[in-house]
């Protein structure tokens, strides 16, 4: 699936905007505040109605509008696609499929799955676990839309499991329905853990591939890891009954898959508190390229890549490996201040939107 054409009304600095967008690469070039990562999430909030941004979605709307309207034309084996998103802030959006209006438009199979880079993106090397956590969760749920209920089911539990303890705590429940919580939570907890674990198992090569290719030197590994050793729901359930008084002490579960995290390593050592920040950068790219490689073979379509100001930070050489990377195959945006930061950005094969003066000056076909 390869998104086409673009239009925006009212969205960020544009008041209206056309863009074509080339079936492999397309750079975005203009100066500081010319509106290219403005131009990106359009794109993101048009194949997916969420903002990339903010969750403050209201942002998006041009200042001084009422609404904003996002339209994106894609084209796949079956033909031509048209996703459209209308947006009121207060008001529920409004969406459209092919024609059809939506709930929402995952699953619709009118536009492609998307995956984006933004410099924040950084704080999932960078940030706490949680953001790792998370991050992984979304993974399993693009590449198993089955199995993101697991999480959910697993919070759920958690959450009563914690209430629980605070009721003991202040005296006003007794332990004897810990057990069945402890049970019922360390189902899901196992669950959720052999998803994560699986899933890492299946990034690591891809990982271990694409940071190589990009020029992250040195022994690299991707690695889940998990608070619990646990292979079964009797053992997790063990371990929980096990720090049930420090649990009591702290007042909420202190142990579980909660508490997981992954590790970006670089010869044995976190990238997180060793890596320099070119080296952060390649190693969150290297993730972001197997995750879209997983995704392309397990939904036969590679994500639509779309990377934000990701050549700063890094040197000619990993520059020229990246943009070799994208042009090979899948569909990609970049954004630049300049054409030059994108070596082989002016052959052919690569599609140029540049923005001047807020506007979209040379929307080019591939
Ligand atoms: N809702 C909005 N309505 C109008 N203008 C907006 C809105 N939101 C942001 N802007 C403007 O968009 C501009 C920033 O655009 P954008 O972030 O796309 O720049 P950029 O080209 O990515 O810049 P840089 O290279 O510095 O990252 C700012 O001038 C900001 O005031």
């Amino acid at each position: 699936m390869i998104a086409t054409r673009l239009s925006l009304r009212d969205f960020r600095t544009y008041s209206s905007a056309e863009v074509r967008l080339g079936p492999g690469l397309t750079v975005i070039t203009g100066r500081n505040g010319a509106g290219k990562t403005n131009l990106l999430e359009g794109i993101y909030f048009a194949c997916t109605a969420r903002s990339c941004r903010t969750s403050n979605e209201r942002e998006v709307v041009r200042f001084g509008a009422e609404l904003t309207r996002t339209e994106l034309v894609c084209e796949d084996a079956l033909g031509r696609h048209e996703v459209t998103v209308g947006f009121k802030p207060g008001e529920t959006k409004r969406l459209r499929a092919d024609g059809a209006v939506v709930e929402n438009l995952v699953g619709t199979g009118a536009r492609p799955l998307v995956s984006v880079f933004l410099p924040d993106r950084l704080e999932l090397v960078l940030g706490a676990p949680a953001l790792r956590r998370a991050h992984l969760d979304q993974v399993i749920a693009a590449l198993w839309p089955g199995r993101s209920g697991t999480r959910r089911a697993y919070s759920a539990a958690l959450a009563q499991r914690n209430a629980l303890l605070a009721s003991i705590r202040a005296g006003r429940a007794s332990r004897a329905s810990l057990p069945a919580w402890d049970a019922e939570l360390a189902r899901h907890g196992v669950a959720l853990m052999a998803d994560r674990a699986a899933t890492v198992d299946n990034l690591r090569p891809r990982y271990a591939h694409h940071a190589q290719g990009l020029g992250l030197e040195g022994k690299v590994e991707l690695r889940y890891k998990p608070r619990s050793e646990a292979t079964s729901a009797d053992e997790l359930a063990a371990e929980l009954a096990e720090r049930l008084e420090s649990d009591l002490e702290r007042g909420f579960t202190g142990h579980g898959p909660h508490r997981d995290d992954l590790g970006f390593r670089r010869e044995g050592r976190e990238l997180r508190s060793y890596g320099s920040r070119g080296q952060q950068r390649l190693g969150l790219l290297a993730l972001l390229l197997a995750e879209r490689e997983e995704l392309a073979a397990a939904h036969g379509a590679a994500p639509l890549l779309l990377l934000d100001d990701v050549m700063s930070e890094l040197d000619a050489t990993r520059r020229g490996r990246l943009v070799d990377l994208l042009r090979r195959d899948g569909q990609a945006v970049i954004t630049t201040t300049e054409l030059d930061h994108v070596p082989g950005g002016e052959e052919e094969d690569v599609t140029r939107i540049e923005i001047v003066d807020g506007r979209i000056e040379t929307p080019t076909h591939a």
